[in-house]
């Protein structure tokens, strides 16, 4: 009986052995093979005949297979497994090898089964191609959206303004707020802004410059106000920029000169999502996306007190740095270019510019940026009467140009900050004597307004002509 049974037993693990659709393989402790089923044969493309009695060692030595689990095993003495290719019928194996121990701890077989993981394998190959692909199609966006730049006239050729234009990509695909961008004046930070909401599918663009109001005026202006919340205030109130933001974003320029008492109720508004209009009672919920501008280190105006240390940090989230034209001489020529082609077409002219006058721009300082360099395109091909703007660029770059390596030394204080102080207050006479408003102080100087009016009024400087600076 028991004879009979243990015989069923054999017959049940020969079943199992030969139908298995596993490869199974059978090694001694010397590495040669001893069985092998027919998965195993058909898995490593060859015959039982070819190779019973062989050594694993043989195999991989006559390329048959690529590397051996037994010989692993026999030199590690524990379970292994490997990936193996089979020349001979081109699959990838997943191989695992089990040693078999006697009582002494020594190996006497090593039991091997072998699944077939090519289609597993051809198909994380399909993934990594897949993923590559994605990768650069998502590249070619970015680079096809920089494109897009270029029909919009946006500048990018140094490494520096793409890597910014690329980050700023990113926030417009995740709708980010509180972004700050910052850059010296006429950078192009609002030139950025527009550009990240554009990329943002949100709607609408409101834009406030924070230099350019009164505290009250201001504070009215970003949060509204309830009727007759002030002398002079609209009969029936009036809603604020935050709410006409509503699904869209608040673009708040030059940042760094709104006062403490704003500062304290934007704040506010950013923790609690929530604005309180002038006069009212009720507050109202908010839903912009902020981005703020500054030309000013922020972070040396919370030193100073001058800016709060946490609406900083509420602001910043997410920085963007637009570096100085100067350290990004690359992008001058295309700028020269698209706006030589922009006047021109304005102005009805075909005004060219050579390289010398193009080799004086490229070592200018452009203390004005970008609006600085448009100023200067503009102006002569307003005034220049001769074709070529060479001479005239480089005659105005000579007298009041200033390149880097010609500043004009001072004579009284040796100290940096002293000297540029006495600079600026020369250049910003002239023109407080040549400009009859403000705005063609910006235009003469480069500059945006607002920067025109802080500046005059840290020297004190009053138009001459006009009677428009207080
Ligand atoms: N990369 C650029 N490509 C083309 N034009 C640019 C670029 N950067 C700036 N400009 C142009 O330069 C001018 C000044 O830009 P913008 O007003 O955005 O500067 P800003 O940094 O916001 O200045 P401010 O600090 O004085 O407010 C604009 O006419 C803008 O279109």
């Amino acid at each position: 009986m028991k004879h009979e049974s243990e015989k069923k037993n054999m017959e049940y693990l020969q079943a199992i052995f030969d139908q298995s659709a596993d490869g199974l393989m059978i090694c001694d402790a010397k590495g040669r093979i001893l069985k092998l089923n027919k998965a195993a044969e058909i898995l490593n493309g060859v015959k039982a005949s070819e190779i019973l009695g062989k050594n694993v060692k043989t195999l991989v030595k006559q390329g048959q297979i690529d590397r051996s689990a037994t010989q692993e095993v026999l030199e590690t003495k524990r379970q292994v497994s490997v990936i193996q290719t089979t020349p001979r019928s081109d699959y990838t194996l997943l191989v695992t090898g089990t040693p078999v121990f006697d009582d002494k701890n020594n190996i006497v077989f090593v039991v091997v089964n072998e699944r077939d993981i090519s289609l597993i394998e051809s198909m994380r190959k399909m993934l990594a191609i897949v993923r590559q692909e994605s990768e650069k199609i998502k590249d070619e966006l970015t680079e096809l959206t920089l494109l897009e730049l270029k029909e919009n006239n946006i500048v990018a050729q140094s490494d520096s303004m793409k890597h910014t234009l690329k980050l700023a990509l990113k926030l417009s695909a995740i709708n980010a707020s509180n972004i700050l961008i910052q850059g010296e004046s006429g950078t192009g930070k609002g030139l950025l802004a527009k550009f990240i909401h554009k990329y943002s599918n949100r709607n609408p663009f409101i834009q406030i410059n924070c230099a350019a109001l009164p505290e009250n005026l201001l504070e009215a202006e970003l949060f509204g106000y309830e009727k007759g919340a002030f002398t002079g205030a609209s009969e029936k109130g009036k809603p604020g920029l935050f709410e006409l933001a509503s699904g869209g974003t608040l673009f708040l320029d030059e940042i760094g000169e709104m006062s403490l008492p704003v500062q304290a109720k934007l704040l506010k508004c950013l923790d609690d999502h929530e604005i309180m209009p002038v006069g009212g009672i009720v507050s109202k919920k908010i839903e912009c996306s902020v981005i703020a501008a500054t030309n000013q280190d922020l972070e040396n105006q919370t030193l100073n007190k001058k800016f709060r240390l946490d609406l900083l940090h509420r602001l910043n989230t997410f920085t963007l740095l637009i570096p100085p034209l100067r350290n990004r001489p690359e992008d001058i020529l295309e700028l020269v270019r698209i706006y030589l082609k922009k006047y021109n077409k304005k102005y009805k002219r075909r005004s060219v510019i050579g390289y010398k006058a193009f080799d004086m721009l490229q070592k200018y300082e452009f203390p004005g940026n970008v609006r600085e360099l448009i100023n200067i395109i503009k102006q002569a091909v307003v005034m220049c009467d001769k074709r070529s703007l060479d001479d005239y660029l480089m005659n105005a770059l000579n007298k009041t140009g200033l390149p880097a390596d010609k500043a004009r030394p001072l004579k009284t204080s040796t100290r940096l900050a002293d000297q540029i102080q006495a600079v600026e207050n020369e250049i910003l006479n002239q023109a407080a004597i040549k400009c009859r408003t403000t705005r063609e102080a910006a235009e003469f100087l480069g500059i945006s307004q607002p920067s025109v009016v802080r500046k005059f009024k840290e020297h004190g400087i009053r138009i001459q002509k006009g009677k428009e600076y207080k």
